[in-house]
């Protein structure tokens, strides 16, 4: 005969699938006989909504959205077994979303399990849901390291790691008959930066492969798994949950020797005369949230938060970058015809940002290039702040997760000419307007827009620009034998990559 406590979990699980099939009809709502009147979308299955059609279809993410769009409209509802996923793919609706009624869809939605582990609870700025807690953290960073006198005061920093960066590709290009990886190169630099920003040290390369390491480990944890959807299967992915610890211990082991040689510099300055005169670590050892301040763990996230944030958009954007540029020597010629005038105002000097300012072409490049190839293909998820909000008329449940779908405002033919074509001539002084805050219009969001927005927005852009330039001012940049014809296709891998990783032949210049 079964236990008592066997025939109570029954029954418990007999009335949990029960609940979660009534909540699960469509349209769904916050009690099963209230009906919410959600986006359209494609029918789904019992339980596990549009779930399995998602999985199962062999297509990537991105390309079923792709062709749900015709079918469903601007804004849909995915069914992802618990979850009800709302995709917004034009331009009214998002400035709806994310502008005027901004503080509505501000927050973000409940993490899973792992994702709890890796934010430490939601304490980061990107996961925190919107209120006192999100503002003071994302206060404490912009204030202490992404303002623009901060930008101006790690130009140094910047310097030193580009000048690592040309020499870098310099050796492995004479090493290699010219042939240069472009992403990992990229990466690498814009990485060393971020440490140097952070924790207020240069790490020798092995170190810095260290930290690189763990947080693509992180980063791989915190990828969604099917348990995450559906909540009933967790008892299945207790080996997942055990690995997710040890990768959490370990990323701890990693980060809080960088912590502690960091305390021992600010108590014995002297000591040290090689470390930054400030970091982010300074600004969260003084940080105060609600009348607390961050516990080690909780340091560990939030600079783990800060080197993720900015490494894989930035590296993208430069490989795309450079595809566009070996595909059009054209642009690329003329780039360096702003820096050759550069240098002659500045004595042949490696260009800096105050240069850059005044590169005309070159901006307008950037804009482009972050236009045609937005590192993410979806902001991050925006979740609305209350029950009972509405949406382009239709209802938004509280546990909602809002996607804002970007390519396709910044390809949208309404918007664009010519969308698809990529001229940065578009934004050339009397062509077309681009504000990339979105604050005006929606029509290239690269960062985000709203409350929300990319708070490393203005250091992103001075990266990729000052980046692009030092590689064009250094190296003529062409094709690679081994691709002699670009593929333009994309995939994802934390960004939105190349599908097929950029190798270049570079020919250093004389100047
Ligand atoms: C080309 C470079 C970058 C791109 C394209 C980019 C893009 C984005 C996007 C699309 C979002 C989501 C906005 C939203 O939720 O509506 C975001 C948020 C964020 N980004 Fe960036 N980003 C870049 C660089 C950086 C850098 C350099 C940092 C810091 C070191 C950074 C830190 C963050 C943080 C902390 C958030 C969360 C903001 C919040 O939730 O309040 N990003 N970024």
């Amino acid at each position: 005969m079964a236990s008592p406590d066997l025939l109570s979990s029954a029954a418990i699980l007999a009335f949990s699938l029960l609940l979660l099939f009534l909540f699960n009809k469509r349209p769904t709502g916050t009690f099963p006989f209230k009906k919410l009147n959600l986006p359209p979308g494609p029918p789904g299955w019992p339980l596990v909504g549009n779930l399995f059609q998602v999985a199962f279809s062999g297509k990537q993410f991105i390309h079923y959205v792709n062709d749900l769009i015709p079918v469903y409209g601007p804004i849909l509802t995915l069914k992802m077994g618990a979850r009800t996923m709302i995709i917004i793919s034009n331009s009214e609706i998002v400035h709806e979303a994310l502008v005027e009624n901004g503080h509505q869809f501000a927050s973000r939605p409940a993490e899973n399990a792992t994702r709890t582990i890796f934010s430490s609870n939601k304490f980061t700025v990107n996961s925190a849901i919107y209120g006192a807690e999100w503002r003071a953290l994302r206060r404490n960073m912009v204030s202490g390291v992404l303002s623009s006198a901060r930008l101006r005061e790690f130009q140094p920093a910047r310097r030193v790691a580009m000048d690592r960066f040309i020499d870098h590709i310099r050796a492995e290009a004479a090493a290699n008959d010219g042939g240069v990886w472009v992403l990992r190169n990229a990466r690498f630099a814009v990485f060393c930066f971020l440490i140097h920003m952070c924790f207020g040290v240069d790490l020798n390369e092995e170190a810095v492969g260290r930290v690189d390491a763990v947080m693509k480990k992180v980063l791989i944890t915190v990828t969604p798994r099917m348990d995450d959807f559906l909540p009933l299967l967790r008892p299945f992915f207790s080996k997942q949950r055990r690995e997710a610890l040890a990768v959490r211990c370990e990323q701890m082991e990693t980060i809080i020797p960088l912590i502690e040689k960091r305390r021992e510099t600010l108590r014995n300055p002297t000591a040290h005369p090689e470390a930054a005169p400030f970091s982010y670590l300074d600004t969260l050892f003084d940080l105060n949230v609600e009348g607390r301040s961050p516990t080690d763990s909780e340091i560990v996230t939030l600079c783990s938060e800060f080197l993720n944030g900015g490494t894989d958009t930035t590296a993208t954007a430069i490989e795309w970058g450079v595809a566009r540029l070996i595909e059009n020597p054209r642009m690329q010629a003329r780039i360096y015809e702003e820096i050759e005038a550069a240098m002659d105002r500045n004595g042949r000097n490696p260009v800096n940002e105050r240069d850059t300012e005044s590169m005309e072409y070159l901006q307008a490049f950037v804009k482009e290039l972050l236009r045609k190839h937005p590192p993410t293909y979806f902001s991050l998820t925006h979740a609305p702040v209350k029950e009972g909000l509405k949406l382009a008329g239709y209802d938004v449940p509280a546990n909602a997760s809002l996607e804002i779908y970007l390519p396709s405002l910044s390809e949208d033919p309404r918007m664009w000419k010519d969308p698809a074509v990529f001229d940065p001539e578009r934004f050339l002084t009397g062509g077309e307007k681009a504000d990339i805050t979105g604050v005006t219009v929606i029509k290239m969001i690269p960062f985000g827009a709203g409350r929300r927005i990319c708070p490393g927005l203005a250091m992103g852009m001075t990266n990729v620009t000052l980046l692009l330039a030092r590689m064009v001012q250094s190296f003529e940049w062409g094709p690679h034998p081994d691709q002699p014809k670009l593929d333009f296709s994309s995939k994802l891998e934390f960004t939105v990559v190349m599908s097929r990783s950029l190798r270049a032949i570079v020919r250093p210049r004389n100047n």
